[in-house]
């Protein structure tokens, strides 16, 4: 049986974060957890949603990519990786879209991109102040370059990218049980 990573990839408020933790729920994909040093939100917790860094802690780690995105630095490793895939052979990420680009292009085969977006993008600011995040810290991220670019699908991506609208979770859900079904069926993991 080989491994699968499901990189899940979009821009925020597209429900990346839905979408991992209903792999977990339901299929028991376990998640790879990456670091960060922006501040935890209120229900978040260190080593499950995040490795929550300082600007210096941040520097020790070995990454196999990082980025910076709406002025904060995150970092996924190898480790982090294996200790995923130790959990079960099919494991997801939440990237930005370099970093699944980086995720393509390193690991080839073993990667399956989900890019998630919306059919209305004023619906992500309402869905990030209904989920609770600081309004300045919204109206921050919503002008940065990495939001902007995140909004679309890097052509890069186009031709293995599974593109999932999530206006409607029941509908995005359907979509998100095919790909564990085929997944299944590729790696015979029941
Ligand atoms: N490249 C890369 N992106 C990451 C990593 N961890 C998180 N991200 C992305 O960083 C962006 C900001 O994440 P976050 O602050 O949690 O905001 P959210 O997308 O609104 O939940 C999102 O696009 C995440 O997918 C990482 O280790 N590497
Ligand atoms: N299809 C949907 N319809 C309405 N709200 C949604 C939908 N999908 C996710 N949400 C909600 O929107 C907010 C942002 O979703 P989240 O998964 O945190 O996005 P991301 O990780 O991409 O930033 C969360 O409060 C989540 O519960």
């Amino acid at each position: 049986m080989q491994n699968k990573l499901i990189v899940v990839t979009g821009p925020t408020g597209s429900g990346k974060t839905t979408v991992t933790e209903y792999l977990n729920e339901k299929y028991g994909i376990a998640q790879v957890i990456t670091h960060t040093t922006r501040e935890p939100r209120s229900n978040e917790q260190n080593g499950k949603d995040y490795y929550f860094e300082t600007n210096e802690s941040f520097q020790n780690n070995h990454y196999l990519e990082q980025v910076e995105y709406s002025g904060f630095h995150y970092g996924s490793s190898y480790e982090g990786l294996r200790r995923a895939w130790l959990k079960s052979p099919v494991a997801s990420i939440v990237l930005d879209t370099a970093g699944a680009i980086t995720y393509a292009n390193k690991l080839g085969d073993e990667v399956a991109i989900v890019f998630l977006h919306v059919t209305n993008v004023e619906v992500l600011k309402h869905r990030l102040l209904k989920r609770g995040d600081n309004v300045d810290i919204v109206e921050r991220r919503l002008q940065s370059p990495e939001y902007k670019r995140d909004l679309h699908l890097p052509k890069q991506l186009k031709p293995d990218a599974i593109e999932i609208t999530n206006d409607d979770w029941k509908m995005a859900r359907i979509k998100i049980d095919n790909l564990v079904k085929q997944i299944k069926n590729e790696i015979e993991w029941n």
